[in-house]
């Protein structure tokens, strides 16, 4: 197995130790307590999510389906530190997003957590290595040879080692999205949130990346948060949960 996931799994497993040594094992890498969110728009308030608890351990598999509107998007945006809620707290291993100032927040979110979204995000005008290793490039501590390298890595355990050099116009959907795949996963982050990762697919090729993902999940032993209304593609995960209007169905 390659350096990178080595040095995931030490990462892994260093965390894990730190945790043993603390007596605080069962600590969630991700945890929502009542967690509420209402926009406000001129005269009119809408409350879209209402008091939701939500807690994924180290490496495990999440899916949350719900159909369009019942709040999932919003959801992961506070998850993950995008938004902030109206009421409640993110924890992400134990800390608290909303206590942190805006640029500890990029660090947590940088260094912790990952994104896929349903459309890709990637910037045209960069080729897949650059694109990839764009994230690793925003610490200061990764050299851009090493980030570059951390890069081809990953895109050759997406399939992409062919492609290193092709622009976001120059692959396909499919191939685009194992781009963005890989730019998720090359900080390691302990958790991925990915908002209808395979959304934009056929169907053929939203199974392979969501086998994919899962593979790269069991590899870099990272917990995955996915968010779908496609309740065949969630059947893939550990837990299932139903959202409707913002609440879980229990
Ligand atoms: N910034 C905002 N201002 C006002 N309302 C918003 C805002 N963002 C989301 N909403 C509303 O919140 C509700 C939930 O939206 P959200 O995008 O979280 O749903 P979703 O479950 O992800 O839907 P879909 O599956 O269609 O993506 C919707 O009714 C939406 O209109």
């Amino acid at each position: 197995m390659s350096s990178l996931i080595g040095n995931a799994q030490q990462n892994n497993e260093s965390k894990v130790n730190d945790l043993t040594v603390n007596q605080q094992s069962s600590l969630p890498v991700l945890a929502a307590s009542k967690l509420s969110k209402t926009f406000n728009e001129g005269k009119n308030s809408v409350t879209v999510l209402h008091g939701l608890d939500l807690s994924v351990q180290a490496g495990e598999f999440v899916s949350i389906i719900g159909s369009s509107g019942s709040g999932k998007s919003t959801l992961l945006h506070l998850l993950g530190g995008l938004d902030l809620p109206t009421s409640g707290e993110v924890r992400v291993h134990g800390e608290l997003l909303s206590a942190m100032n805006e640029t500890k927040r990029g660090d947590v979110r940088n260094k912790s957590l990952g994104f896929v979204y349903q459309f890709h995000h990637l910037l045209g005008e960069f080729d897949a290595v650059e694109n990839v290793a764009m994230p690793l490039l925003f610490r200061r501590d990764v050299h851009v040879d090493e980030a570059r390298s951390q890069a081809i890595e990953l895109l050759k355990k997406v399939g992409l080692g062919h492609r290193l050099d092709h622009k976001p116009g120059e692959l396909s959907g499919g191939e685009r999205q194992r781009v963005a795949l890989a730019r998720a996963l090359v900080t390691r982050p302990s958790v991925v949130l990915a908002d209808e990762p395979t959304g934009n697919l056929d169907r053929k090729t939203a199974t392979d990346i969501l086998a994919l993902l899962g593979d790269l999940r069991r590899d870099l032993g990272m917990a995955l948060l996915v968010v779908t209304h496609d309740e065949s593609l969630a059947g893939a995960a550990d837990r299932i949960m139903h959202m409707q209007d913002g609440r879980w169905l229990s």
